[in-house]
């Protein structure tokens, strides 16, 4: 997942724009950049690490100008060099800069078409780079010297007729304004919110909520699915309806995992949605270990499955423990890269403090399990530290297929729960017992909030692509491109992977990487 956002202010953004991106670090760690706009000319600083390592006080004050764009990149596609960081800039029409969280399906037969038909050269294996690209053409098909509304919208249309797959997105035309879009099934995340200020009203677009009332503006309301909103460079907001045939189905992995719990998405609260997988779960695990279950207390995995531990262990009636305490300085391990670092990182961020553990039956809640590396680190650390009996029970079903649409899980083969009956998963990771949410318990949880939404994408859990355009193909391609060996040596080039792209940065960069 990455985190975009993007500000036409009536001051300096550079600080809003940096203060956000820190709000929406959970959502990239890997890349970080920001660009800025004043009058006619761009200022650029991206590379990769986290957000305080990108930016320092020299890089912050050459970011000038009253609008700007800034992305936190978790890569899905092509590689992790850091010319693959966003924002991604092309000069022609107007100068044109762009963040994307999402993934696109297609990426490569738009590029094919990009070179062949529009005669556009991309120098990545990002998609969001192709994305551009579209971008960039359908504006220029409009043929104007000076674009206005009209003209941005079609272009997002002509955006959505060629684009398949998940793109929120964020970009900024030199001179003439800030633009935000959502794909036609709204898979991921987007709202804006506004600002009173004495100079008159200053509007944000960002992936979640949080990073718009984190900064004291106030959130109007998320992006229906195919809409985009346009701020021209005198203030005035814009939106529209792009899609010939827009259809609801955001990604219920937001609620699960990769959302901010004080975070609301599609008028669903994060934090109420998980509550509910909590109280779901206990219910589950009453009918399944009955009401004389021995369990003596309920423990969460830190951070994110906090929320519906809590619950879960009231709804249970069963003492609620820290047991692991987290290392703050460590960020999450599941979107690091390579399975490695992901393994070592979970021994060092957490910790198990022995007293709760000591000759009590537990009942460990995460609030999902992918490819297992944290449950199995976690069930061992408890029954070092002397645990009886360890449980785990899971607020997400099991994860089974591959995700294509903004979350790094590109390989069936690397999920524990595919191919495996639960039983089978719970031999595997040593527990002395498993219970996973039911997948309608999950979309009630989030449903509740807001009925109106009748599909999520729940990929991951059905293998049902809302795209309809995924098929066993495809899914073999993006395995071989994108599991855990082929990412390594892409991103090592020593070891028989492509040379690193070199990144063209032409005069945006307010410093050029050491
Ligand atoms: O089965 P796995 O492949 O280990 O993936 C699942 C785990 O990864 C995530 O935690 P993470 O450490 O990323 O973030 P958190 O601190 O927000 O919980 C998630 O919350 C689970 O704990
Ligand atoms: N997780 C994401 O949203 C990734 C965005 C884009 N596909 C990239 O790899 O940079
Ligand atoms: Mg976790």
């Amino acid at each position: 997942m990455c985190g975009i956002v993007g500000i036409a202010g009536k001051s300096a953004v550079n600080q809003s724009l940096y203060d956000a991106l820190t709000v929406l670090q959970h959502r990239g760690q890997d890349a970080a950049g920001i660009v800025t706009c004043q009058g006619d000319r761009l200022f650029l600083r991206k590379d990769n690490g986290m957000v305080r390592d990108v930016f320092h006080t020299r890089h912050m004050t050459r970011l000038a100008g009253n609008y700007g764009i800034g992305h936190v990149r978790y890569p899905t596609a092509g590689s992790s060099s850091s010319a693959e960081a966003q924002p991604f800039y092309v000069n022609s029409p107007y100068g044109i800069t762009l963040a994307h969280n999402g993934n696109l399906t297609n990426a490569n037969d738009i590029a094919e078409d990009l070179f062949r038909t529009d005669l556009r050269h991309i120098n990545t294996d990002s998609d969001s780079e192709v994305l551009l690209n579209v971008f960039a053409h359908e504006l220029q098909a409009q043929g104007k010297l000076r674009p206005n509304e009209d003209d941005i919208f079609q272009a997002v249309q002509g955006v959505h007729r060629r684009c398949k797959g998940a793109y929120g997105v964020v970009a900024m035309i030199t001179g003439y304004g800030l633009v935000g879009f959502r794909d036609p099934h709204g898979i991921r995340p987007v709202a804006f919110g506004e600002r009173d200020t004495p100079d008159g009203k200053e509007y944000i677009i960002a992936s979640e909520s949080v990073a718009i009332t984190a900064l004291g503006f106030h959130t109007v309301r998320d992006l229906a699915p195919g809409e985009a909103i346009f701020i021209n460079d005198n203030g005035q907001m814009f939106t529209r309806q792009c899609a010939d045939n827009p259809q609801y189905a955001p990604c219920i992995f937001e609620y699960v995992y990769f959302a901010r719990p004080d975070s609301t998405i599609d008028n669903i609260s994060v934090y109420k949605a998980r509550m509910r997988m909590g109280e779901k779960l206990a219910n589950k695990i009453r009918r399944v270990m009955g009401e004389n279950h021995d369990i003596d207390v309920v423990m969460p995995i830190p951070d994110t499955s906090r929320t519906a531990a809590i619950e879960l262990a009231n709804k249970l009636n069963v003492k609620y423990r820290e047991g692991f305490m987290k290392n703050r300085y460590i960020g999450r391990t599941f979107i690091m890269p390579g399975q490695s670092q992901r393994k070592k990182s979970v021994r060092q961020k957490l910790n198990p403090i022995e007293l709760e553990f000591k000759g009590k039956n537990v009942l460990l809640v995460d609030d999902s399990i992918v490819r297992g590396t944290t449950c199995r680190e976690i069930i061992q650390m408890a029954r070092d530290a002397g645990a009886l009996k360890v449980y785990f029970a899971s607020a997400a079903p099991p994860v089974k297929y591959p995700n294509v649409y903004g979350i790094d899980m590109p390989a069936k083969t690397e999920l524990i729960a595919h191919g495996r009956t639960e039983q089978e998963v719970c031999d595997l990771i040593g527990a002395d017992g498993l219970i996973y949410q039911d997948l309608d318990d999950l979309i009630a949880s989030a449903r509740e909030g807001n009925p109106e939404i009748t599909e999520f994408d729940c990929s991951v859990f059905n293998g049902e692509y809302v795209t309809g355009d995924i098929d066993e193909d495809y899914l073999d391609r993006l395995a071989a491109s994108r599991n855990d060996s082929a990412q390594r040596k892409k991103n090592n080039p020593g070891q028989g992977g492509a040379p690193t792209i070199v990144d063209l940065p032409n005069d945006l960069q307010v410093e050029l990487p050491i």
